[in-house]
């Protein structure tokens, strides 16, 4: 501890004291103390639950760094301008923070390099994934594209050990407002319990069993097998090497080789993970660009009234409408209804996947710019390592395969409650009268999957310049 002036170490989608490599880098240069800032700019994007539960979880960091004898500086307003004024306020000698790779953060984090006062250095740590972007390179010496490879090489790789917590004495004795004096933190409202230690306790419940059937039940929603970690990997409530570092605890105590096999199928999810965040770091446009090159324009449709039945699951394909009952709900939606609800708008209602994102980003808790526009450009065609786009979903198929029973589906869509899962399964291809006879109140199917399916594989075909 060398250096007089602290350390500012700027919290952003790292809400956590453990495993965080940033606050690890700055307790290394002397006193620090630690800041968030509720941008403006970021919360335009979020709807109420997503805001609500970053406040949650940042009034629960708050009270950690109370409990280590400092407090944690909440301050409001845009980054370029709060951040130099806190440093000069503080006598600051180093700004610090954990790499985001998204373009507006990336504009923003430069902006703050560029605007500090001359006496206090900026300091940039990787912390977000396993494996720095660039660090899994193809021979060539380029990002990969497909997700095969690179996974090969990214399992293969030894995984980092956890940061750990840094010594109370490293930070400032200092007490900062209250967060409720800026956002009363909506804690009752919120889809899931918000914080540090409920995202601990997701964790532990999924790996004291769960993970061991993933595999089986990864695939079927009714079964919620998942471990509905995503929010707390997207805010930063885990630490990526804490939670792969508990992955692999739970592969040693496997029972089983089907137990292994599944642990192993979820280290291939947070491979994706890694995988979407290196494609978005080397290709930032691609959140509102296609990342395929097409000789033509893609000839998507404009269809408020038919995007508007998608976003209130009332389209007559049942389990479409139960994914998007489910986000409506829940501000979550299981992985395989993320599949299904961005195929249908993209494919059947021939909506430009920039609609659906946008969707998305506004009502998911987990949204995630890397794995958000990863999904959607996958479910386009317009993506990296994408669904070919002759490939096309059929959703009574989809549900078929994947919730037989129709137990997902009358989970959300009470319409349908009594109606047997065949008729749910053939739904818009029974006549009108017997629709009507089944379920009065559930619309029927507002466009044809078959006529559809041919129409958009001309569209791209048009696109594609054939
Ligand atoms: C159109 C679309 C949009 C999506 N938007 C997001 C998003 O905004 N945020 C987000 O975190 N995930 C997104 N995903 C990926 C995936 O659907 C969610 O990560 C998953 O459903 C979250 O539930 P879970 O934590 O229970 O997943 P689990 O199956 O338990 O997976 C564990 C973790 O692995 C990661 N992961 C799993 N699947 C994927 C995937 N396909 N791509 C990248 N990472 C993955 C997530 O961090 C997840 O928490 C999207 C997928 C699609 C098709």
């Amino acid at each position: 501890m060398t250096d007089s002036g602290p350390t500012l170490f700027w919290h952003r989608r790292d809400l956590r004291t453990v495993d965080n490599r940033g606050l690890d880098a700055a307790s290394e240069h002397g006193q620090v103390i630690p800041v968030a800032v509720v941008d403006p700019a970021v919360k335009a994007y979020a709807g109420s639950a997503r805001s609500g539960f970053y406040y949650a979880s940042l009034a629960s960091l708050q009270q950690t760094y109370r409990a280590l004898g400092t407090d944690l500086e909440i301050r409001q307003g845009d980054p370029r301008t709060v951040l130099p004024e806190l440093a000069a306020e503080t006598d600051a000698e180093r700004l610090v923070w954990n790499r985001d790779y998204s373009k507006l953060a990336k504009t923003r984090d430069e902006a703050v390099r560029g605007r500090l006062p001359e006496a206090v250095s900026a300091l940039e740590i990787s912390d977000m994934t396993l494996h720095e972007p660039g660090s899994i390179l193809t021979s060539a010496g380029d990002h990969y594209s497909v997700f095969s490879y690179y996974y090969k090489k990214w399992i293969d790789r030894a995984a980092p050990a956890p940061a750990p917590q840094p010594s109370p004495d490293v930070f400032v004795n200092r007490q900062a407002p209250d967060i409720g004096e800026i956002q009363a933190s909506p804690a009752d409202n919120l889809p899931l319990p918000a914080g540090r230690q409920a995202a601990r306790d997701r964790m532990t419940a999924f790996l004291d069993g769960p993970i061991y059937d993933y595999a089986d039940t990864r695939d079927r929603p009714a079964a919620a097998g998942t471990s509905r970690l995503s929010q707390d990997l997207a805010f930063g409530l885990l630490g990526i090497r804490e939670l792969r570092s508990a992955v692999d605890e739970a592969d040693t105590a496997a029972p089983t080789e089907t137990a292994m096999d599944s642990v192993e199928e979820y280290r291939r999810q947070l491979a994706w993970r890694d995988f979407y965040i290196q494609v978005l770091d080397a290709h930032p446009e691609t959140v509102s660009e296609n990342f395929k090159d097409f000789e033509h324009p893609i000839e998507w449709r404009a269809d408020p009234e038919a995007f508007r039945a998608w976003t209130q699951g009332k389209t007559g394909y049942p389990i479409v409408d139960a994914g998007m009952r489910q986000l409506q709900a829940e501000s979550f939606m299981h992985n395989r209804l993320r599949m299904i609800v961005a195929s249908f708008l993209t494919k059947d209602l021939q909506l430009d996947w920039r609609e659906g994102y946008a969707w998305f980003r506004e009502q998911l808790l987990d949204h995630e710019t890397a794995n958000d526009v990863g999904g959607w450009q996958w479910a386009a065609s317009t993506g990296t390592d994408a669904q070919p786009y002759f490939r096309i979903f059929n959703p009574m198929t989809q549900g078929k395969r994947h919730d037989p029973d129709a137990e997902y589906i009358k989970t959300y869509i009470p319409e349908l409650q009594g109606v047997a899962p065949e008729a749910i399964h053939s739904w818009p291809d029974l006549d009108q009268d017997r629709r009507e006879e089944l379920a009065p109140d559930y619309p029927d199917p507002i466009v044809d999957h078959a006529e559809r399916r041919e129409e958009t594989i001309e569209m791209f075909e048009r696109a594609r310049g054939g």
